[in-house]
C-alpha cells in the first residue's frame, strides 16, 4: 500500500524505514530537504519537494500521514487541504490534544476528507521494536489503513498471550487498536503518557532514595542541631544502582522496559552526569489531569509526577521563597545552604 509521511524525524522517518522494509511505497516531505533526499535513498521511498510536490505523487484515495509536533499540526493543515480532495485520508500519528482532533475532523468533513487520530507510542525504538498505536476515527478509513497499521504494529511476537484472548480476537494484541472515535486514539495516548509520568516518577523517586541510603556516614556534614536524622546508623548503606535496577529486571514484580531503559541509563553512568534533571513536558501528563477533572476522577499520582516535573524546571522556586521568608518571620529560621 501507498503512504504519505509529512515529518521524517525520530518517529517518522524510522516509520518509513520499517514500512518500506516490508514492502509498502512511502512518498515522505519534511521542512527539511535534507532529510528528504537522505531518506528517498531507501528503496521504495519517493521524496516530494514541496507540499504540492508531494501530493501530485501520492495516488487517490491519497493516505497522509502527519508525524510532526502538536504545535505545527494546524498550519500544515491548512497548507496542505487545499491540495486534498473528497476520500483522502489524513492521518496525526504525533501526539495531538484529542479535543483538536474533535474539531479538525469536522472542519475536514465537508470537503470529504476522512480524519483519523493516532496515538503512537515506541520512541526511537519503533523501527526494530514497532510501535503500539491507538486509533481513533471513523472504522471504514481505520480498516483502509489496516495494511499499513499491521506493519508499523509490533505484531504478536514473543510476548505470552493473555489467557482468553483467544476468545475475544481482534488486533490488539497486534499491537495496534481501533479505540474507539474521532479523538479516541489521542485520549487514548494521552492516558497512556499520564501513566508514563507516574511510573517515570516512580522509578526515579524509589531509586533516589536508595541513592541516599548512605546519609549517615556523612553525618559531619550534616547540621546536628534541626536536620531530623535521628540515627545514622540506619543509613550506612551504599547501594550499586545499576546491580539494583538490574536485578529488578529479572523476575521482580515491578520489572518494565522503563526499567530496562533505567537500568541501560545507570550500567553507561550511573551518576548521570550529561543530564541536569530539567524535566520536559509535551502536554499529554496536563491534558490527562484537565480530563481527570472534568470526570472528576482522583488521580494523585498521575498530578504529582506532572507536579514534579514543574518543580524540576525550578517552577516551585518563588513558593519555596515564600516558605522560607514565612518561616523566618515567624521564626527567625534561616536557610541551611547545605542542609540535606
Ligand atoms: N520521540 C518520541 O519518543 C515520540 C514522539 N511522538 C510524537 O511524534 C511527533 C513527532 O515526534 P518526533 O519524531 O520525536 O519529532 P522530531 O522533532 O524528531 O521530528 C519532527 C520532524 O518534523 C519536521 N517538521 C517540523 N515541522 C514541520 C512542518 N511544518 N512541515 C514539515 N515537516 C516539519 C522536522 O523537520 C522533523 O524532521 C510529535 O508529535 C511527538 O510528540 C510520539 C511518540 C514518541
Ligand atoms: O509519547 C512519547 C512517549 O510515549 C514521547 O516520547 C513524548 O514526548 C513523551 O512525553 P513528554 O515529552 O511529555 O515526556
Amino acid at each position: 500500500m501507498q503512504l504519505g509521511m509529512i515529518g521524517l524525524g525520530r518517529m517518522g522517518a524510522n516509520m518509513v524505514k520499517r514500512l518500506a522494509k516490508n514492502g509498502h511505497e512511502c512518498v515522505v516531505f519534511d521542512r527539511s530537504q535534507q532529510v528528504v533526499s537522505d531518506l528517498a535513498k531507501e528503496k521504495g521511498v519517493t521524496g516530494g519537494t514541496s507540499l504540492e510536490d508531494f501530493v501530485s505523487k501520492l495516488s487517490k484515495p491519497r493516505a497522509i500521514w502527519l508525524m510532526i509536533p502538536a504545535g505545527v499540526v494546524e498550519q500544515t493543515i491548512a497548507e496542505i487541504v487545499p491540495h486534498l480532495e473528497k476520500d483522502d485520508i489524513l492521518i496525526d500519528g504525533g501526539n495531538s490534544y484529542y479535543i483538536d482532533d474533535i474539531r479538525r475532523s469536522k472542519e475536514l468533513e465537508p470537503k470529504g476528507i476522512r480524519y483519523v487520530d493516532v496515538g503512537t507510542s515506541g520512541g526511537v525504538w519503533g523501527l526494530e521494536r514497532g510501535y503500539c498505536m491507538m486509533i481513533g476515527g471513523p472504522k471504514e478509513a481505520v480498516e483502509y489503513l489496516d495494511p499499513i497499521f499491521k506493519t508499523i504494529a509490533p505484531g504478536v511476537g514473543d510476548i505470552p498471550k493473555t489467557p482468553g484472548r483467544e476468545k475475544v480476537g481482534g488486533t490488539a494484541e497486534m499491537g495496534y487498536l481501533h479505540c474507539g472515535e474521532t479523538g479516541g486514539g489521542h485520549f487514548v495516548k494521552m492516558v497512556h503518557n499520564g501513566i508514563e509520568y507516574g511510573m517515570m516518577a516512580a522509578y526515579a523517586e524509589g531509586l533516589g532514595v536508595l541513592k541516599a541510603a548512605n546519609i549517615g556516614k556523612h553525618t559531619a556534614e550534616i547540621d546536628a542541631e534541626t536536620t531530623p536524622l535521628r540515627d545514622p546508623e540506619h543509613y550506612l548503606y551504599d547501594f550499586n544502582l545499576p546491580d539494583v535496577a538490574e536485578v529488578w529486571r529479572r523476575g521482580s514484580v515491578i520489572a518494565s522496559w522503563l526499567l530496562d531503559l533505567t537500568a541501560s541509563a545507570l550500567i553507561v553512568d550511573p551518576e548521570l552526569s550529561k543530564y541536569g534533571g530539567r524535566v520536559s513536558d509535551s502536554g499529554e501528563g496536563r491534558w490527562t489531569i484537565k480530563a481527570a477533572i472534568d470526570e472528576g476522577v482522583p488521580t494523585p499520582v498521575l498530578t504529582t509526577a506532572l507536579y514534579s516535573r514543574f518543580s524540576s524546571r525550578g517552577e516551585a522556586d518563588f513558593s519555596n521563597k515564600l516558605l522560607s521568608a514565612m518561616r523566618f518571620a515567624f521564626g527567625g529560621h534561616l536557610e541551611k545552604p547545605h542542609e540535606k
